[in-house]
């Protein structure tokens, strides 16, 4: 699959402008100063917000000169900064509400540790807790794409590390392309294989993100092995062994 953008969003004193084409699976981190377009771009890409040009996913047209698909129809699972739970439905009824599909409900719930809390309402529920819910939610739809606005940035560390973890497990299981806003420079090398800089509404530069594998030598059956230890993000990478060649 591949996400082609061209489009231009002008507000009365900010120009978004973005010709690129994004790649299936990769996790991409958005990166860049406060009003330089990082939710804009989400918002154009989920069609809450109109804009000139073209959006085509895998082939499919989903906005051009003609044809507007609107955000329902999009294949797009949006996690928003503030979660934006229903305030009057509880845990369950959330995520049974964008789909009713009580076994993916489930399933999801059990990938974030959240089955204990089925029954509760939002506003009972730690920050890190109501996170955990909107991220599931926002792939009840089975989505394609994911974008997560600052997800991760209202959580202490204890509960943010963990969070981390799911969001790879959900990354690779669902086979996502995932989008991530985010400031901190830590989050960004453990979860993104790219970095897009944005600037002032324009893409600066997309970068690889580079991985320090820290690799502790093990022997398993008979043979010197480097595994990589407990800092590793991808899970790819933590089944693997990396075996020495001499
Ligand atoms: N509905 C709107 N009307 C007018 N201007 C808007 C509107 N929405 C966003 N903008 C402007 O567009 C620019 C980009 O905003 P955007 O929210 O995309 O930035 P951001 O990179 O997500 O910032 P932050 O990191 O602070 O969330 C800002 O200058 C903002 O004021």
């Amino acid at each position: 699959m591949m996400i082609e953008i061209n489009i231009v969003k002008t507000f009365k004193n900010f120009t978004l402008k973005i010709n690129e084409t994004f790649k299936q699976y990769e996790f991409y981190a958005l990166y860049g100063k406060s009003g330089s377009g990082k939710t804009t771009f989400f918002r154009v890409l989920s069609g809450l917000e109109k804009s000139e040009g073209i959006i085509k996913v895998n082939k499919k047209i989903w906005q051009d000169k003609k044809f507007f698909l609107p955000p329902q129809k999009r294949d797009i699972g949006y996690v928003f900064q503030d979660y934006a739970l229903f305030p009057n439905m509880n845990v369950l009824e959330n995520l049974l509400f964008v789909k009713k599909d009580k076994k993916l409900a489930m399933k999801l719930l059990d990938i974030v540790e959240m089955t204990p809390f089925i029954n509760r309402m939002p506003n009972t529920l730690s920050g890190g807790q109501k996170q955990r819910v909107a991220l599931v939610r926002a792939l009840m739809k089975e989505p394609k794409i994911l974008l997560l606005d600052e997800a991760l940035s209202a959580l202490d560390e204890e509960v943010k590390e963990k969070i981390k973890k799911e969001i790879l497990i959900i990354h690779n299981e669902f086979k996502l392309t995932t989008f991530m806003i985010s400031h901190q420079k830590e989050d960004i090398h453990d979860l993104a294989t790219k970095v897009i800089n944005i600037n002032n509404g324009n893409i600066v530069s997309i970068e690889k993100v580079q991985k320090t594998i820290h690799l502790s030598p093990t022997i398993i059956n008979d043979q010197l092995v480097f595994i990589p230890n407990e800092k590793l993000s991808s899970d790819s990478i933590k089944n693997s062994h990396f075996k020495i060649t001499t």
